[in-house]
């Protein structure tokens, strides 16, 4: 019995929002049967690669995540049953030609996705291996630094605040344990902060709470005296990390900011600059997602020059976990670091690559879940085996984000005395 693909199928769940979504299976000749289920952003780029999601219009005209579901089991699943499981990358090289479009219109990068996760599964499985030492080796020891989603605005939230992440990331600890431990607490010192205030501790989409507050500053604030409040130290044991999603507030993606609550009014972009510069040094943040939207290149090449030997500037949108513009990025010195999504660009070897290019330019990268989730931990898994040393994966207070949070203490568990945990300034 080999580790053959015997067959794929594939059906249709509901995500954290509520929304459908794909899951795969698939099944080897040697009995081995593995699952993977696929996210989906609110905030998303411009240049993502397409999924086939459903809305009033693309539900049942051929274009929404039944087409998706179809097309993983009428058309990828007879073309690839039959490959080993192992042979990862000719699987996807595979679904990519299949697909012939630039962007995985044709197929949707969701379904070409569910298939490739579920591959590096069954496979890894088969192998009797944990998937993160299938996919990183006999090396992959290193926990990420949990980026905790503590507060939510923008696109995540219907709330008076325009950012759309607010976190605390836990760098003076010596083990993940322990870090996500403090950054729990901070959550929960915040709740009681808020209580304490007649806020709303209603939470957004990815856990956080979502209290209507005056700016962007007033949200900091209240951070900075949770984390205190938690016994900690801002800024030693624990700091701040933002994701701007900037280009939810820019109408041309690149050169007007319209802070509605923060900031008085519209921005150009070098205003918005001069204010992410004064927020990075006001307060203890460490990095910094999205500061300027997509489109704003030399906004980002600004902020970069600028703060950039103390902050991480991490590119999501404008990056869209993409090696052509990851590359041009790394040529033009917009950012020092990317978000990694594995359905922004759809397959698992290619979101290998991206962070092969991350690597070879000395950038970091930070593995990020998207705002619609499941109870899928790939990511958890994904993060120690691409040793990526961050992870961004929402509060504490979901357990679509608490499952990956679970998933680390796991590994962290049966790594035993060979775990590592550290955080790496930029
Ligand atoms: O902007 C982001 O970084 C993500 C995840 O937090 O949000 P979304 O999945 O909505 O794009
Ligand atoms: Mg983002």
């Amino acid at each position: 019995m080999t580790s053959r693909i015997a067959a794929v199928d594939a059906l249709e769940i509901l995500d954290s929002r509520g929304n459908p979504t794909v899951r795969v299976f698939v099944e080897l000749e040697n009995g081995t049967c593995a699952a993977a289920s696929v996210p989906s952003g609110a905030s998303t780029g411009e240049n993502e690669a397409i999924e086939l999601r459903d809305n009033n219009s693309t539900r049942y005209n051929g274009k929404g995540v039944r087409t998706a579901v179809d097309n993983v089991t009428k058309i990828i699943a007879p073309e690839i049953v039959g490959y080993p499981a192992e042979n990862q990358a000719a699987i996807d090289r595979l679904m990519i030609e299949l697909d012939g479009s630039e962007n995985k219109a044709n197929l949707g990068a969701n379904a070409i996705l569910g298939v490739s996760m579920a591959v590096a599964r069954a496979a890894a499985d088969s192998l009797g291996m944990p998937l993160y030492r299938y996919l990183g080796g006999c090396g992959a020891c290193r926990l990420p630094v949990p980026m905790m989603n503590i507060l939510n605005g923008g696109a995540h939230a219907d709330n008076s605040v325009d950012f759309q992440e607010f976190m605390a990331v836990p760098i003076g600890f010596d083990s993940f344990s322990e870090g996500l431990r403090a950054v729990a607490e901070t959550f929960h010192a915040l709740k009681k902060l808020l209580n304490s205030r007649g806020l709303a501790t209603g939470v957004g989409d990815e856990g956080g709470f979502a209290p209507n507050l005056g700016s962007n500053e007033e949200a900091m604030e209240v951070i900075l005296e949770a984390i205190k409040k938690a016994g900690y130290q801002p800024g030693t044991d624990i700091a701040m990390a933002l994701d701007s999603a900037a280009s939810s507030f820019s109408p041309d993606l690149k050169s007007s900011y319209d802070l509605k609550w923060s900031g008085g009014g519209t921005l150009t972009s070098d205003a918005m600059v001069e204010l992410v510069k004064k927020w990075a040094t006001d307060y203890p943040i460490v990095s910094w997602e999205d500061p300027l939207a997509e489109g704003d290149w030399d906004g980002f090449n600004k902020i970069t020059a600028q703060i950039g030997d103390r902050a991480q500037i991490v590119g999501d949108d404008i990056f869209v976990t993409n090696t052509r513009y990851i590359e041009r990025g790394i040529a033009w010195k917009t950012a020092n670091s990317v978000l990694i999504k594995l359905n922004q660009i759809g397959t698992v070897t290619e979101t290998i690559e991206a962070i092969r290019r991350c690597r070879d330019a000395g950038w970091s990268y930070v593995i990020s879940h998207r705002s619609g989730e499941t109870e899928d931990t790939f990511i958890a898994d994904f993060s120690v085996a691409m040793d990526g040393g961050q992870i961004k994966t929402g509060s504490a207070s979901r357990s679509d984000r608490v499952a990956k949070y679970n998933r680390l203490l796991e590994i962290e568990h049966e790594l035993g005395q060979e775990a590592r945990y550290y955080w790496r300034k930029p």
